[in-house]
């Protein structure tokens, strides 16, 4: 097979390696969920297989997550070449490269505390802080869901759309409104060694499909589990299969 007969997923356009850069979401799309943040497991095999894209892409090979950055430094290391983080707020365009941050506004300071003492009233309730917000996982306490959308919702309020609530799977993300995983795609398309190649953006949740409007935008394409592929485990295969073959082509 030439290295243009393969359409992609679904028959949806698919560019070949040298014209295609693979911008990829980390939880629910390369790893399985898992009961919490940090349980997640990095499936034996998968480093080895981005790798092996990285190189067939030219190295145009990102992780954009809602995690912070140094999360997806600590399951992956070395093997992007671009970490998005924070939902596209902090960007480290090369290895080694500094974080670009974008300027947030300050989290109100009652809001960490009142979130603390919501946890320790609901076993199961977690907290995970990041630079520019947090989130409040349930999980673990499924019966808070919309307790905790309500309280997140007045803290909110408050900002005149300074910060707004944002669904996650089983959890309530708060944090700065204005920036999305589709301003980290735009950032990184601009410069080498993903500047004029076509994005390939895959994610599972809802933030991603900012990033799969701004990767079709321009001019490449975006897949969504489960729409395209029924789980993490499927689209880790199709990853496999991509990567083997010829340096040129994807090996289908
Ligand atoms: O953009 P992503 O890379 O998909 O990250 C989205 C959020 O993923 C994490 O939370 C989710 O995955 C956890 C591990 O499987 C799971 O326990 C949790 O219930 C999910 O909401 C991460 O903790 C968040 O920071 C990310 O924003």
């Amino acid at each position: 097979m030439s290295p243009t007969d393969y359409a992609g997923p679904a028959g949806r356009f698919m560019p070949p390696p040298a014209e295609a850069a693979l911008l990829l979401d980390f939880d629910g799309t390369l790893v399985d969920i898992a009961p919490t943040p940090e349980s997640v497991v990095v499936a034996p095999g998968l480093p080895d297989v981005l790798r092996r894209l990285r190189a067939k892409c030219g190295d145009a090979l990102a992780v954009i997550s809602g995690r912070a950055v140094d999360q997806i430094d600590h399951f992956l290391g070395d093997v992007p070449f671009a970490v998005a983080g924070e939902h596209g707020l902090a960007v480290r365009h090369r290895p080694g490269g500094p974080i670009v941050r974008t300027e947030q506004p300050p989290l109100p300071p009652t809001w960490l505390p009142a979130a603390e003492t919501l946890a320790a009233q609901h076993p199961g309730v977690r907290i995970e802080r990041k630079p520019a917000g947090f989130v409040l996982h349930y999980r673990a306490a499924p019966e808070v869901a919309d307790l905790l959308r309500e309280v997140a919702e007045s803290w909110v309020a408050s900002t005149h759309g300074r910060f707004h609530v944002q669904m996650a799977k089983m959890a309530w993300e708060i944090r700065p409104h204005g920036v999305d995983k589709g301003h980290a795609v735009a950032a990184l398309m601009q410069s080498p060694p993903f500047a004029g190649r076509h994005p390939i953006f895959v994610g599972d949740d809802v933030t991603d499909e900012d990033g799969i409007r701004a990767a079709e935008a321009l001019g490449g394409a975006g897949f969504r589990i489960p729409r395209d592929f029924p789980d993490p485990a499927a689209f880790r295969a199709w990853l496999a299969t991509l990567a083997a073959g010829g340096k040129d082509s994807w090996g289908v």
